[in-house]
């Protein structure tokens, strides 16, 4: 399945792409044959039952997992050169800062790294933690702060170092319903500020219909996208949307993906 668009626009093009992963079991291939273009400032949503390659495909953009079949550029780069270029920001599931920082040296380790000024990365921490609604705790370390903001604050630290992708791996699957639904709606308004593209993986198929302008559904064994929805939800994206005919619409399409998957599962297993 593939989406036509511009070139120039293109952030991530994936052609053909495959990913098997040798194992004493056999191979296991995590993605088969995946074509998908993303464009600047789009939100897409990756959501399919576990295995089905979703962190795989992250991964593969981030030059952590290399293809073993097709092509995959990011920006018109490989992998590894927009690895290099710094053109991406990771989230992962669990918010990973280091327990001895604080939260604002949680998010200047990577500026740190790349060898930014002390005043240039201060001005960047601030500005990020701003973005995610943590001014004030830049002292506090991780254990004093709230599972939600710990994970803004590793939203943060992606941001700090202003790529315009961000990719996003289930950042909120461990967080109770509550604070999901308000940093749902945070991270909607920080896209629309930021004007980033975003990549996110979710199991929630409210999350993802919410977030996105594009949900990709992918089903395992062997991990491949088997729809590509269009979400025609407007921008403006209050929580009680998610109780519109035009939201349960959309819904319902992706649970009839999830569904179609999981009975290629059954006639082929
Ligand atoms: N390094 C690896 N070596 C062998 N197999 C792997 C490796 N990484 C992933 N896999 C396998 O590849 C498949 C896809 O895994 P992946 O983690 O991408 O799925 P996922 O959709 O993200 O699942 P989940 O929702 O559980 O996170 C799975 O069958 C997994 O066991």
């Amino acid at each position: 399945m593939s989406v036509q668009t511009t070139p120039g626009d293109a952030v991530v093009a994936a052609n053909n792409l495959g990913l098997t992963f040798p194992t004493n079991d056999g191979d296991v291939v995590a993605l088969s044959d995946v074509n998908l273009t993303i464009n600047k400032g789009e939100f897409v949503s990756f959501i399919g039952p576990s295995g089905c390659g979703k962190t795989t495909f992250l991964r593969t953009i981030a030059d952590l997992e290399q293809p073993t079949s097709g092509t995959l550029t990011i920006n018109g780069q490989s992998p590894e050169a927009a690895r290099r270029a710094r053109a991406y920001g990771y989230v992962f599931q669990a918010p990973a800062l280091y327990p001895w920082r604080t939260i604002a040296k949680n998010i200047a380790l990577p500026l740190e790294i790349m060898g930014h000024g002390s005043a240039e990365q201060a001005e960047r921490v601030a500005r990020t933690m701003d973005l995610v609604n943590l001014a004030g705790f830049e002292q506090k370390y991780p254990w004093q702060l709230s599972g939600g903001m710990q994970q803004r604050a590793s939203i943060a630290r992606a941001l700090a170092f202003d790529a315009d992708l961000l990719l996003m791996d289930e950042p909120f699957g461990a967080l109770d319903e509550i604070v999901r639904d308000h940093l749902n709606s945070e991270l909607l308004k920080l896209w629309a500020r930021t004007q980033k593209t975003i990549c996110f993986v979710t199991h929630s198929i409210p999350e993802a219909v919410y977030l996105s302008t594009r949900i990709v559904v992918m089903s395992p064994r062997p991990g491949r996208v088997i729809d590509i929805i269009e979400s025609d939800l407007p921008a403006e994206r209050p929580l009680d949307m998610r109780e519109t005919p035009e939201f349960l619409a959309i819904a319902a399409r992706v649970r009839e993906g999830l569904r179609a998957g999981h009975s290629y599962d059954e006639d082929h297993v």
